[in-house]
């Protein structure tokens, strides 16, 4: 694909896709016929009853799990042809995930969480590049100060905001963010946000993100309801 035509490609299309799994020798129909295109540096949020089938979209899209009918395409890659060496490759170099339960590394410092992401994303990079990008994310999410911080000397927003540096490090093209503020009361949680959506823009990256907070999915470009399986675009009330 011509850089011309990709710039002009959706960065997501999910057509017709089952997703069944087998579960005690029985068939456990989670994911029905969803369709799904999403463009460059749109954000859109995910929302539905628990159990409906949200995070396991994600997982689909992260290349985590497989489709079992129907093709999932990201930034041109039908993930269902790619092995598992390529969707890691495909990993590394197309996302950045942010969890609910920030899955820092506990031993390391802030500064090293974001720089193990950068060097796993650029293994070729000199190390003082890799730092020195690393120093750039956390500021970017006002967090220069606590670089030498590990996990445990952080606040939860504060961890959010590093597992969010250490996501947009290496500049994906897609963000995929499962209940990023879950953890954090409502104010904390705002900010963290405003950073992502600040960041996302900043550098054209498409995000997708689930979340049960209305007033979060109301600030995304679209919403989209997973009901038992089923995906159904919502149209956002104007104003
Ligand atoms: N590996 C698995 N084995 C068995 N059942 C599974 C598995 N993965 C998901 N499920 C089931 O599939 C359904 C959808 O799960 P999923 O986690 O995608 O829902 P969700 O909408 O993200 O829920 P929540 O909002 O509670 O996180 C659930 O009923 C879940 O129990």
């Amino acid at each position: 694909m011509s850089a011309a035509n990709s710039s002009l490609a959706p960065i997501i299309t999910v057509k017709d896709v089952d997703y069944t799994l087998d579960v005690a020798g029985r068939p456990l129909n989670i994911l029905r016929k969803i369709n799904l295109i999403v463009q460059p540096a749109e954000v859109v949020a995910i929302v539905g009853p628990s159990g409906s089938g949200k995070t396991s979209l994600l997982m689909l899209l992260a290349g985590l799990e497989r489709a079992t009918g129907g093709a999932v395409t990201v930034a041109g890659e039908n993930l269902g042809s790619l092995s598992e060496d390529e969707l890691a490759v495909f990993r590394r170099k197309t996302l950045g995930i942010v969890f609910q339960s920030f899955h820092l590394i506990p031993s390391l410092s802030a500064l090293d969480n974001v720089g193990l992401a950068m060097e796993i994303a650029s293994p070729g990079m000199p190390l003082a590049k890799t730092r020195e990008a690393a120093a750039a994310a956390l500021a970017a999410v006002g967090l220069g100060d606590r670089l030498d911080h590990r996990p445990s000397a952080l606040s939860g927003g504060e961890q959010q905001r590093v597992g969010l540096a250490r996501a947009m490090v290496a500049r994906p093209k897609l963000l995929l963010a499962d209940e990023p503020t879950g953890n954090l009361d409502q104010k904390t949680g705002e900010k963290v946000i405003d950073l992502m959506f600040g960041l996302a823009r900043k550098q054209g990256t498409a995000v997708v993100l689930i979340t049960h907070d209305p007033g979060l999915a109301d600030r995304a470009d679209r919403v989209v309801t997973m009901t038992q399986g089923e995906l159904t675009e919502t149209t956002k009330a104007k104003g």
